[in-house]
């Protein structure tokens, strides 16, 4: 598989734009990492759409991405937030919906009514989207579930998929690669199913992922995942190449780091500069 190809003649905009929904209260890692990831793996423009407190946390710390602050509810977004985000959203955008959104328990919030009418109205516009985490259990929660895309890239790790198929996380584990197709054609999406040996699925196809290493089994990690894959696709990368690649350099990301500071000692915050050096490897 190529990088994506970087013309001298270009301008951010050639390596196109982001749109990270991301983050509450209690998860404001997990919208920095998301977004950072998204940028180190060649995406020329990240906009975090986020409630303000994460934003000013995310801010302080990453002044590359741009900011798109949404009404809150609670600990997390409110319902309002659908139509600020659908106003920014433009053709080609790329999203990417779910790192760390959770409500804290017992809180109030609209999330299942956010994500609900997200979904429908990015897949009107046929947009790009990565779906992980509380977009996941929040999408498998829904009887009446939004009809996703064969642009859409959903990044359960097995927790998530067992609520997305409604089966034990044995049952998948004894088979991934059935369990990543099974969901890939429910869905009519590309689903890659996270852990040692990553499996990426389409109707057609599928891959098993052949790097990383124990490093990356540390909180954050799987958010930066998601940032690459959008970052990926953003480039123009299609969805299930995005997929599989975004695996790799994930992992590769997850080696290197590990040869500096040990399997023990990788920070999922230490990624986003790894992945730098796995582009720099690839690119050789
Ligand atoms: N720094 C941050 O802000 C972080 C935010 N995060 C956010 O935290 C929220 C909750 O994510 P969690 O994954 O913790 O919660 P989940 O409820 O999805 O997962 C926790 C449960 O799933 C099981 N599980 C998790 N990974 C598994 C695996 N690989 N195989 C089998 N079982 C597994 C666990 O045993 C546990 O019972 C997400 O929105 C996520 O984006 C996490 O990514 C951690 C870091
Ligand atoms: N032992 C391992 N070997 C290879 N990759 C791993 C290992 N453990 C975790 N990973 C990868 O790290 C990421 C963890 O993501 P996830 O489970 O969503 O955690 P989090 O939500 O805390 O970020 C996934 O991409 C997964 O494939």
């Amino acid at each position: 598989m190529q990088l994506p190809f970087r013309p001298s003649d270009s301008n951010k905009f050639t390596f196109g734009n982001v749109l990270n929904m991301a983050g509450s209260l209690n998860y404001r890692g997990a919208a920095y990492l998301s977004s950072v990831s998204a940028l180190r793996v060649g995406a020329g423009y990240v906009t975090l759409a986020a409630i303000p407190p994460v934003i000013e946390s995310v801010a302080s710390q990453l002044p590359d991405a741009v900011y798109l602050p949404l009404p809150q509810c609670g600990s997390t977004m409110a319902k309002d937030a659908v139509q600020v985000i659908l106003n920014r959203f433009k053709p080609g955008t790329v999203c990417s919906l779910g790192c760390g959104i959770s409500a804290i328990e017992d809180d109030p919030h609209d999330l299942p009514f956010v994500v609900h009418a997200l979904l429908d109205g990015l897949m009107k516009q046929k947009a790009s989207l990565v779906l992980d985490a509380d977009g996941l259990n929040i999408f498998a929660t829904f009887d009446d579930k939004p009809k996703l895309s064969e642009r859409c890239v959903m990044t359960p790790h097995p927790k998530e998929l067992s609520r997305l198929l409604n089966v034990s996380v044995e049952e998948i584990q004894k088979n991934r690669i059935d369990a990543a197709r099974d969901a890939s054609k429910r869905f009519g999406t590309v689903v890659l199913l996270k852990g040692h040996r990553t499996v990426v699925a389409n109707g057609n196809e599928f891959r098993i992922n052949d790097t990383g290493c124990s490093a990356l089994a540390k909180a954050g990690s799987g958010d930066c995942l998601t940032g690459i894959i959008a970052g990926l696709l953003a480039q123009k990368v299609e969805p299930f190449d995005a997929a599989v690649f975004g695996a790799k350099i994930h992992g590769i990301a997850g080696e290197l780091a590990a040869k500096k500071l040990s399997d023990y000692g990788v920070l999922a915050s230490d990624l986003p500069r790894y992945i730098a050096k796995a582009m720099l490897q690839l690119q050789h």
